[in-house]
């Protein structure tokens, strides 16, 4: 005979108090993106609305979280998981949330030569259901290049004064002056690049079919112009210097492309734009924020 086991989560508490989030932090879930499977970290949980119950049936949710595994990511799946948070904890919760961390592994062509590599993404999706409104997030961390365009003006104006002083009373031949463009006697400056970051925060449009995961990116990079590489051979280093130079940017340029940019993104109904670029002309970093929501 099997022992009747204490269920202590269905006491009531000598301390009524309603909780506003209740769950599980860091449960491993695998997850199914464009038909790939990605480890992913959960946290998972419910309001605790009704005040005497002493807890909340943790397993429930967990068990739930299985539906991860076998299904593609999509804002209906995820939809229809925190429905069934909900429905397995009738009486005691009216809201649910689900936050899944994830690295999306993308391969990425070089610029120029035949050659590819890999790139991380850090990407956090936050879910949440109350009155089965869906309300979807999603974080992501974009690295780019920045090159300060105040920098790069005092680099060409300290370039024109060395070139008034070398060609000062002489005549002016082609050939020498190419041959000065192309030795640091003649571009005696150069401005000043930073590794940089674009965080968005992205409010999804819940109807959306998909998470166009790699489309967003790839939007987000093509605005920016100068997305950090992968493989890269001199032919590709050339054609990123060549990319820089043609996308000088402040901190403020990035967050205004990155706002124009997401602006055309059908799924995308509010976003908070956050730019860093981790300075190399200061100890300290220069940072942008732009805000918008859909009417
Ligand atoms: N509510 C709650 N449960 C916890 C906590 N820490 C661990 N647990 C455990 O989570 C386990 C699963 O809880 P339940 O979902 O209530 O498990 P169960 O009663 O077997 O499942 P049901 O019959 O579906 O309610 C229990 O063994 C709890 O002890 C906590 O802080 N709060």
């Amino acid at each position: 005979m099997t022992a009747l086991l204490p269920d202590i989560a269905c006491q009531t508490t000598r301390l009524p108090i309603p909780l506003d989030w209740v769950g599980m932090q860091g449960i491993a879930v695998p997850l199914r993106i464009a038909g790939e499977r990605v480890a992913a970290y959960a946290d998972a949980g419910v309001s605790l609305d009704e005040a005497d119950a002493r807890g909340i049936h943790m397993s429930r949710l967990y068990l739930a979280l299985e539906a991860l595994a076998d299904a593609e990511l999509s804002p209906a799946l995820l939809h229809a998981l925190l429905r069934q948070f909900l429905r397995s904890h009738a009486q005691l919760s009216r809201r649910a949330s689900l936050t899944l961390r994830f690295e999306l592994l993308l391969r990425r062509p070089a610029l120029v030569s035949p050659l590819s590599g890999w790139k991380r993404y850090a990407c956090e999706i936050h879910a949440q259901l109350e009155d089965d409104a869906l309300h979807l997030e999603l974080h992501l961390n974009l690295p780019y290049s920045s090159t300060c365009p105040c920098s790069a003006a005092l680099a060409r104006q300290l370039i024109q004064e060395r070139f008034d002083a070398d060609f000062a009373d002489r005549p002016l031949k082609a050939s020498e002056v190419r041959a000065w463009l192309g030795s640091p006697q003649g571009i005696v400056a150069t401005p000043h690049s930073q590794r940089s970051e674009a965080q968005l925060n992205l409010r999804l449009d819940p109807t959306a079919p998909t998470f166009a995961f790699s489309e967003l990116i790839d939007h987000a990079e093509d605005a920016l112009g100068t997305a950090v590489q992968t493989a890269v051979k001199r032919a590709d280093e050339q054609a990123f210097a060549l990319a820089n130079g043609q996308n000088l940017m402040f901190c403020e340029d990035a967050a205004r492309r990155l706002h124009r940019a997401l602006l055309q993104r059908e799924e995308v109904s509010g976003f908070e734009v956050r730019v860093v670029h981790a300075e190399s002309l200061h100890a300290h970093d220069a940072v942008a924020v732009s805000r918008w929501v859909r009417d």
